[in-house]
């Protein structure tokens, strides 16, 4: 056990991200370590994206994601586009292929600094997302919160982004629900086997949705770039808007098109913040004083 490995804390739309590099070692984060950085104001996270080496010939790097309670997940959209920002930045590359847990997406950096990221194909089919019982219609299914004959959120979308989402549609102003009240009892359902995201979401116009959103495994966030792709392609399924619109997530927006191919592309920026080591066994951690050739600092332990 050592603080020996390389990570950057940055933020995708206020999404807090810390990349981390595991390449050229065996190990993995442990839940244990991935909690203890959370538990630290300092790096306190809702995802943790691990570069790991290349486990397929014509790929990048494997990328493994954890959540902030320790549980993993299969797809992040902010925490990929912190990842290509910081591998461009190492190695002057624009365009990358990642493998993750749930299958392989394609990311660039364009010019001006903005990042694409092919979030793949949504999956519609209630054993895809999964849910625990047989929906034929998964464009709204039967579940609702609050009272019986007047509940507050109700008959929501769902979809597989590479991770399981929920978007319940509303009328008023997404920042008029007790978000942090439903989400939990939403993410943790029945009908939700492995859990699921939980996004509210205001249709604008057929170009603008707002969302906001309770992440599986980490609450709530500034930004949810899978939620928002969900958001736009369950909105098109039912006619709400067409196939690209602006995502206003609360820390900005996000530009989604669900192209002709099925593929869904999210373009937005990503922010460094600062760079530390850290040990992915204990969580233990020391930040990088830039331009130093020492580390100074001290971090949870
Ligand atoms: N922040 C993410 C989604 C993170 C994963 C999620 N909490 C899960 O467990 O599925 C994003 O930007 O997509």
């Amino acid at each position: 056990m050592a603080i020996d490995v390389q990570f950057a804390k940055m933020n995708g739309l206020g999404n807090q991200i810390i990349v981390a590099d595991m390449r050229g070692r065996a190990d993995a984060f442990t839940p244990h370590a991935a909690v203890a950085i959370n538990h630290d104001p300092a790096t306190a996270f809702d995802q943790i994206m691990a570069i790991h080496d290349p486990a397929t010939d014509g790929t990048d790097a494997f990328l493994r994601i954890y959540n902030n309670d320790g549980s993993e997940a299969g797809a992040c959209g902010n925490g990929t586009r912190c990842v290509v920002q910081a591998l461009a930045a190492e190695t002057g590359k624009t365009a990358f292929t990642f493998q993750t847990i749930a299958g392989l997406l394609d990311a660039a950096e364009q010019e001006g600094g903005m990042v694409s990221v092919d979030m793949g194909r949504p999956r519609f089919r209630w054993d895809q997302i999964p849910l625990e019982e047989e929906f034929a219609d998964t464009t709204g299914i039967e579940l609702q919160i609050g009272p019986i004959d007047a509940p507050v959120l109700h008959t929501p979308s769902v979809a597989s982004m590479g991770n399981p989402h929920a978007v319940f549609w509303v009328d008023r102003d997404v920042w008029s629900y007790d978000l942090e009240r439903f989400g939990p009892l939403l993410e943790n359902h029945p009908i939700f086997p492995d859990r699921a995201n939980i996004t509210i979401a205001r249709v604008v116009d057929p170009e603008h949705i707002v969302i906001r959103t309770w992440e599986r495994g980490a609450g709530l966030t500034k930004a949810c770039g899978s939620g928002a792709c969900a958001a736009l392609v369950c909105a098109a399924r039912k006619g709400l808007t067409g196939r690209t619109a602006t995502v206003t997530v609360p820390g900005g927006d996000l530009l989604i098109e669900w192209r002709d191919d099925d593929h869904v592309i999210m373009t937005g920026p990503a922010e460094y913040e600062f760079a530390g080591l850290l040990d992915p066994a204990t969580g233990q951690w020391q930040r990088q004083v830039e331009g130093a050739n020492d580390n100074a600092g001290a971090g949870a332990g």
